[in-house]
């Protein structure tokens, strides 16, 4: 499968886009936007897969907890989803990018028509220096905010999943955490960093602990999963730390940074 080599394919969790009182985080999606920018700007067509719509919705309606109804969850997302788009607009503005907003079903790659349709939208918006925002349709779907064992699960899949699907070179998936330890840093404060991995195995597998926050769901589990479906096309897969987006600079020059998932040659 021929790759797009200057395509990338960012995704940032919850976790990142809000802080510990479960506001939003603009700083963080300010310096988003402006990395985006600065790095489109550089020659580079990019592609965000963005969560966060059930937490900033969750703070937007002013409820005390996360919900835990499928119902409340799904209304959040919908009001959440629009907060963040309105953001993201405003911020990208900033740097006179225009944004789009993709919102997609596992349903949706599994028929060839849809796909066909979903590859014409990126690719037109993408030839338009046009950034395309995506996330799960949570208000039609429930697949993410109620299983991690389902195709998407989880961003983390779908920013796989979208990765495949336009054939980017890279995926970055922006975490609360430098990278992929070999032990959840949270739980064992020795852990170690792992900065190169050429194959996920099950021994790989087994260091992987779910989510670290209230806030986000899958933890490194379903990066793994999306590690995996990526490199195995071979698209190399980065996990690093989403208050850095800088770091950003020195993936895309071919730098260490974080943990790199290398993509299987084809
Ligand atoms: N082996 C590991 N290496 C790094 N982090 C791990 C590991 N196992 C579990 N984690 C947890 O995964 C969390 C990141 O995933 P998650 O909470 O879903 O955040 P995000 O919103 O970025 O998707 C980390 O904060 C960490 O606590
Ligand atoms: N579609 C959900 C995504 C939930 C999710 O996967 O969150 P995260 O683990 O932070 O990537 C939302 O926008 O809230």
């Amino acid at each position: 499968m021929g790759l797009y080599q200057n395509r990338i394919v960012v995704k940032v969790g919850t976790s990142t886009l809000t802080n510990d009182m479960g506001q939003n985080d603009l700083r963080s999606f300010d310096r988003l936007a402006c990395v985006l920018s600065d790095v489109q700007n550089m020659g580079y067509e990019i592609i965000l897969v963005s969560s966060g719509a059930i937490a900033v919705g969750t703070n937007k309606l002013q409820l005390k907890t996360r919900p835990t109804s499928m119902r409340l969850k799904q209304a959040a997302a919908a009001v959440g989803q629009c907060s963040i788009m309105y953001l993201y607009d405003k911020f990208f503005n900033d740097y006179d990018k225009t944004i789009a907003q993709i919102l997609l079903n596992a349903e949706d790659m599994e028929i060839e028509e849809k796909k066909g349709n979903l590859t014409n939208t990126f690719d037109t918006l993408l030839e338009m220096s046009i950034i395309p925002v995506v996330n799960e349709n949570d208000s039609v779907s429930y697949t993410e905010i109620e299983s991690e064992d389902r195709l998407f699960g989880d961003n983390d899949m779908l920013s796989a999943v979208v990765a495949v699907l336009c054939k980017a070179q890279k995926l970055v998936i922006l975490s609360d955490i430098d990278g992929f330890y070999d032990s959840d840093p949270r739980l064992h404060p020795n852990s170690k960093l792992i900065e190169r991995i050429t194959s996920i195995n099950e021994e790989v597998q087994s260091l992987a602990g779910g989510a670290g926050s209230r806030r986000g769901t899958g933890g490194m589990k379903t990066k793994l999963q999306a590690a995996k479906l990526a490199t195995t096309q071979g698209i190399d897969t980065i996990i690093t730390n989403g208050k850095n987006p800088s770091a950003l600079y020195e993936i895309i020059r071919g730098g260490n940074v974080g943990t790199l998932f290398v993509g299987k040659h084809l």
